[in-house]
């Protein structure tokens, strides 16, 4: 079966108990908006930010922007009855973070279920502790309902005891390892967030290193980090131009039964027409988002 293409250049986390920024973002232009119920929930709010945040997860009212709930771990007070609220609220996906094993997606799932979830809620995965990024593959193929991966890159530069740096070396082996078990399990893999709201070139650099590793998007914390996001992910006007000319170009090739093609130049395969089909497939579900 063909996967819907889902445009996900830029998630942006909200508080759960901030209902102003949960309103604000019924018109920010991201690709997709996690609720937070975890850390950016103080333990005495948890409850009042649950209310809120399924509130709004099943008002109808976000449009065509995805909507993830980011729960509480299974090993806290507010796990089951976070798993068990935002399933009835029906959200695009539920995000569990500190997966380190498939076990723990398994029992979310059987919660989720029991508690009414249909079978298009996702389950998305955080991947940042040492044995969560040691057990990527696992936790990949745990279930159907997983669906993406997202670097909590915060967590895990504390864990591994690191620093955060620019080109992030630190941190590239766990990059890796989760972006080689999401590709080999067809999933969406979202690079971690960036904390220097002041740093600008900074911000636009990682969403860059973030593009050239491989991941679908990168999630983000403030709106203003929207635009540079959704530019960087997108392919530019040119690209989708010469994808157009690489597509059209094979084609009538193979019509003269050749099965390479010269283009500016270039050796043209079949492995570049895929790509160059993914990036239009990917610039036509952008333009119909904003439509
Ligand atoms: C960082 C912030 C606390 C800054 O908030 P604030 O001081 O209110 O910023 P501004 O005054 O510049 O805000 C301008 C307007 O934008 C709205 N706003 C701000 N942030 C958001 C947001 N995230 N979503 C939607 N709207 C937002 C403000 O309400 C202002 O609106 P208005 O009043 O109408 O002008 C704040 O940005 C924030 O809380 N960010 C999210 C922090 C968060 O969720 N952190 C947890 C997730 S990150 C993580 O855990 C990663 C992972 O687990 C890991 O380990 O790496
Ligand atoms: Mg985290």
């Amino acid at each position: 079966m063909t996967k819907t293409i889902r445009p996900r250049r830029s998630v942006l986390y909200m508080p759960g108990s901030n209902a102003r920024a949960q309103e604000k973002a019924k018109s920010l232009a991201a690709d997709g908006l996690i609720l937070d119920l975890e850390d950016a929930v103080a333990p005495d709010a948890k409850e009042e930010a649950r209310a809120i945040v399924c509130a709004n997860a099943a008002s109808g009212e976000y449009g065509n922007r995805e909507l993830i709930i980011r729960v509480n771990g299974l090993d806290t007070p507010w796990g089951r009855d976070d798993i068990v609220a935002a399933a009835a609220a029906q959200p695009d996906a539920i995000l569990l973070p500190k997966v380190e094993s498939a076990g723990q997606v398994m029992e979310m799932e059987g919660i989720m279920s029991a508690a009414g979830a249909g079978p298009d809620v996702s389950i998305w995965c955080m991947m940042e502790t040492p044995l969560g990024i040691l057990k990527a593959e696992e936790v990949a193929a745990s279930s159907p309902r997983v669906d993406c991966f997202v670097m909590g890159t915060s967590d895990l530069v504390k864990d591994l005891q690191a620093q955060h740096t620019t080109m992030r070396l630190p941190v590239i082996t766990s990059l890796g390892l989760c972006l080689l078990a999401g590709r080999a399990y067809g999933l969406t893999v979202l690079d971690g967030v960036y904390l220097d709201l002041a740093d600008e070139d900074g911000f636009v650099a990682s969403c860059v290193q973030g593009l050239e590793l491989g991941f679908d998007g990168k999630t983000l914390i403030h709106p203003k980090q929207l635009a540079p996001t959704n530019e960087v992910f997108a392919p530019s006007e040119e690209d989708v131009t010469h994808a157009r000319t690489v597509i059209k170009a094979f084609e009538e090739a193979e019509a003269q039964g050749k099965g390479v093609v010269l283009v500016d130049g270039k050796l043209i395969e079949n492995l570049h027409v895929e790509i160059a089909k993914s990036k239009v497939a990917m610039a036509d579900a952008i333009q119909a988002m904003t439509e």
